[in-house]
């Protein structure tokens, strides 16, 4: 008996009956033969039924090696297209077309309705994670709608999207905010940081550099770059290779990138070193908003100290005076000189410390929440743990003032002033409600 006469005519099957004549068996043979036939069709059939219904590659995983259809994307079709055509394009002459990424995120919300108002065409891009409650960054999209500018829902990873994009609109300019913020949580999701402040950039920078006109991209990065250093004030000048955490760690990968990008395809690229921004419409992981809420609710809260016993410091930055230095940057960023991928000439590449010149105490920051909210924290307070937090920040801003015009105007107690008003009418419906 061959091999196949061992097969089952019926998958489960054996029959080890009687053998039959020579002639029978040949019959049987061909039926089996038919049989495995049929059953192979099936299998067939029911494959390209599963690859016809089965859904699109999900955009974190759809990057420059995938050459999965635009077709299948939730994004595409001409009313998508109109929405991004028209919020991309600038209501003034000489206006600026500028992709915001990160758009519905504490800073880019601000940037992105700072350049609609003055008339430049503004096109949001963000993936609406879970890192900090949604409802607030579905809020600022409500914000950006009312202004005019469109959000696209999608990851700075999704190299088709960002593909799509730019085939759509001839981008001038791009501000690049989207990243995984926050100095402690690195330590537990470092994945969530080489995805998006590493990976993301790339993929922004490969999709950037190959488009036609190739747009000037300015980008955040961040004080923590400083890391360990004690030399103050901070300077660009200054060595940055002493991160205390992997976010900062991070940040500065990106800065090693985007100079391989300029030098190699004539990216022009500025980099926007940002100094513990605060504000309306803040981040909710950042210490002075979750004090304000801790503080409300009569939670304690933990005060870090240095080892000498003496306050962590911080050198706080208003959220406008941000948004001014981002202006600043884009406004005065020259053309890139590559186009298609390929390097014309050099091409620009700067680095800014964007900071308020005076750090405050911790300390100090909780005494001016517990005067605006006319409530006395309780405190606990104990040593700076090991979670990446640096003990001080200061920023020399000279380099910014210079090139940018930066000139950063509010103190500490008035932006303060201005984030209660802002939280109350947020999340307690006080009807002192901030302007926007
Ligand atoms: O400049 C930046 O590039 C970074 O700024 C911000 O980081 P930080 O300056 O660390 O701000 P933030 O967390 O508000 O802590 C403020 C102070 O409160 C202290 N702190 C914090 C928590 C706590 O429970 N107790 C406490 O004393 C803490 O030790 C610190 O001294 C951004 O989050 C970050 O994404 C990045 O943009």
């Amino acid at each position: 008996m061959s091999h196949l006469d061992d097969l089952p005519s019926t998958p489960g099957k054996y029959k080890t009956d009687k053998v039959p004549p020579y002639g029978i068996l040949h019959h049987h043979r061909y039926l089996r033969l038919s049989k495995l036939t049929l059953w192979a069709s099936l299998f067939l059939a029911l494959f390209l039924f599963y690859l016809i219904i089965s859904p699109p590659p999900s955009p974190s995983r759809r990057n420059l090696n995938d050459s999965s259809s635009i077709s299948a994307a939730k994004y595409g079709g001409s009313h998508w297209e109109k929405q991004v055509r028209k919020s991309a394009r600038p209501r003034s002459r000489g206006g600026l077309t500028v992709l915001v990424t990160g758009a519905s995120g504490f800073v880019g919300t601000h940037v992105s309705i700072a350049l609609r108002r003055r008339g430049d065409g503004v096109l949001g891009l963000d993936n609406f994670n879970r890192y900090y409650d949604p409802k607030l960054k579905r809020a600022r999209q409500g914000l950006l709608e009312r202004s005019g500018v469109f959000v696209v829902e999608g990851d700075i990873n999704d190299a088709v999207l960002l593909k799509k994009l730019f085939d759509v609109v001839l981008f001038t300019h791009v501000m690049h905010l989207a990243a995984q913020a926050g100095v402690r949580y690195a330590m537990q999701n470092p994945g969530s940081y080489v995805n998006s402040n590493i990976a993301g950039f790339v993929n922004l920078l490969e999709v950037s550099k190959s488009a036609n006109p190739q747009p000037a991209i300015v980008w955040a990065s961040s004080s923590s770059v400083y890391g360990l250093n004690s030399k103050v004030p901070f300077s660009e000048k200054d060595r940055t290779d002493q991160p205390a955490s992997l976010y900062a760690a991070t940040k500065k990968a990106g800065e090693g990138i985007a100079h391989t990008y300029n030098h190699i395809y004539g990216l022009s690229l500025t980099g926007l070193r940002f100094f513990t921004v605060y504000g309306p419409w803040g981040r909710p992981d950042m210490a002075y908003f979750f004090f304000t809420k801790d503080i409300l609710k009569g939670k304690t809260i933990t005060v870090f100290e240095s080892p000498d016993k003496g306050s962590v410091a911080r050198d706080f930055t208003y959220i406008d005076d941000i948004v001014k230095g981002c202006l600043g940057a884009l406004d005065t960023a020259e053309k890139s000189t590559g186009s298609g991928g390929k390097k014309k000439g050099p091409a620009m590449f700067r680095i800014y410390n964007l900071g308020n010149t005076s750090p405050v105490p911790v300390t100090k920051l909780v005494t001016i929440l517990e005067k605006l909210l006319k409530m006395k924290a309780k405190k606990k307070v104990m040593p700076l743990p090991r979670n990446g937090d640096v003990e001080f920040t200061h920023a020399n801003i000279t380099l910014a003032q210079a090139e940018l015009g930066y000139k950063p105007a509010v103190d500490l107690e008035t932006g303060l002033k201005k984030f209660v008003k802002w939280y109350m009418g947020f999340y307690t419906g006080s009807k002192k409600k901030s302007s926007w």
